[in-house]
């Protein structure tokens, strides 16, 4: 079900800003902000994740927390960053009506954990309150855990990270209480200490907490979430032999992309999950396993098809084909090489954008350079930009 848009209150009531992410929420008692235990342990944490607003300065009409970036989602990366968290217990978001179905076909296509939907309310603070007080409920069937402190945080800042939100449920804990805050912090803080009794507390989050407000927000987080997952390539060769022209075109990656992590791996190591010895990687380059009959190939391609990294973004593989261009006439091998085309299109509904690059793997050194140069400029382009016009396409370096 696609998300629906959605109309403003008549009366939107105050508009509050604040500060930039996570922030503490200090509800009235059943939950107490006053943290029981000392030291730096976390205690019993909840998060409430404000998702109910119509996201107006957007000006498109899906709301912005449903809006896709790479074809995701943009709440599921923020419900993501959450889960990563392993010591906040539960996850409440909070949407409107007409939006629930299509947020629990979010919850279960991308397998979100620990997610509980609360209904929103007509302003940003009433959608919070209503997650709240899905947390304080006393109900004998209420699965959710009293929490000794909740963080507030907009389902709209896909980038937080765990030690910020730690930083703050601990200041949430131990401070509560600073009257520089309340006299140079938010409106939010004026709110905390008026309606709950409690001086809170401001924390300085980093730059990357910044929220999704307008359209060309949405192209900054893409951005944003293609470097993040281009960090790591992954060269798959089929020789062990150190000299072997995978290796040449691992170091020549090296050097093309000088700050990321590049790990190499022999086919034949290759077998169940694949994040067991690669974390985090969505980019495979596979040299020379190309012929038509490519059993290693379609495996290494299962493999990513079973496992949940495409599901999250999307995995760019790169068959490189190595051969001497004066030996075999490029057309004639284009021409035996056209498979790759059929099997791009296949796995691309599984969110694998394949596409096959020709390296002249000549007896003439400085050819052979030229072309493991240009291979590895190929190959960040593809990485980097992810783009699916690509896909299927046989690129020669
Ligand atoms: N009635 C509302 C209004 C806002 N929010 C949520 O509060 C967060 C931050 O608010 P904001 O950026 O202002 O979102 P919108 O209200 O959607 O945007 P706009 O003001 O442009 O309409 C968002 O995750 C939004 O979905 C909410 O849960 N309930
Ligand atoms: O309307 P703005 O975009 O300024 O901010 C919305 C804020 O209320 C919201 O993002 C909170 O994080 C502030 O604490």
């Amino acid at each position: 079900m696609e998300p629906g848009p959605c109309s403003r209150p008549a009366e939107p009531g105050h508009c509050v800003s604040g500060p930039a992410g996570a922030g503490s929420a200090f509800p009235e008692s059943p939950l107490s902000v006053a943290g029981a235990e000392p030291g730096n342990r976390p205690g019993t944490v909840a998060a409430v994740l404000p998702a109910g607003g119509c996201g107006e300065r957007m000006g498109v009409r899906t709301p912005k927390q449903f809006c896709r970036v790479l074809e995701r989602p943009l709440i599921s990366y923020t419900l993501q960053a959450m889960e990563r968290v392993c010591w906040i217990k539960d996850i409440v978001v909070t949407v409107t009506g007409e939006n629930m179905e299509a947020m629990r076909s979010i919850i279960q296509r991308y397998g979100h954990k620990r997610i509980s939907l609360a209904e929103a309310g007509a302003t940003r603070h009433r959608s919070i309150f209503n997650g709240l007080k899905a947390l304080a409920e006393d109900q004998p069937d209420c699965k959710l855990t009293k929490p000794e402190v909740v963080i507030i945080h907009d389902a709209v800042r896909p980038f937080v990270e765990e030690d910020i939100l730690l930083r703050v449920v601990l200041a949430a804990k131990e401070h509560g209480c600073s009257d520089f805050d309340l006299e140079f912090g938010t409106e939010c803080l004026q709110l905390a200490l008026k309606y709950c009794h409690r001086k809170a507390k401001l924390v300085e989050g980093p730059p990357a907490l910044w929220k999704v407000t307008y359209k060309q927000d949405l192209c900054a987080a893409e951005a944003m979430i293609k470097e993040k997952i281009s960090q790591e390539i992954c060269v798959v060769m089929n020789t062990k032999d150190e000299e072997s022209v995978g290796h040449l075109l691992e170091e020549a990656l090296r050097k093309e992309l000088n700050c990321m992590k590049i790990t190499s791996t022999v086919m034949d190591h290759i077998g169940g999950d694949i994040r067991n010895f690669i974390e985090q990687c969505y980019s495979f380059i596979c040299v020379n396993v190309v012929s038509p009959d490519s059993q290693e190939t379609r495996k290494l391609l299962r493999i990513l098809e079973e496992s949940s990294l495409p599901l999250l973004y999307p995995v760019v593989v790169v068959l490189v084909h190595c051969f001497d261009f004066t030996s075999v006439p490029l057309a004639q091998k284009m021409e035996s090489l056209v498979w790759i085309r059929g099997l791009a299109k296949e796995v691309k509904e599984r969110n694998i954008l394949l596409s096959g690059l020709l390296l002249n793997y000549s007896q003439d050194e400085q050819k052979l350079q030229e072309s493991l140069g240009q291979s590895a400029a190929i190959i960040a382009a593809l990485v980097k930009e992810r783009n699916s016009a690509l896909v299927g396409q046989l690129l020669v370096a």
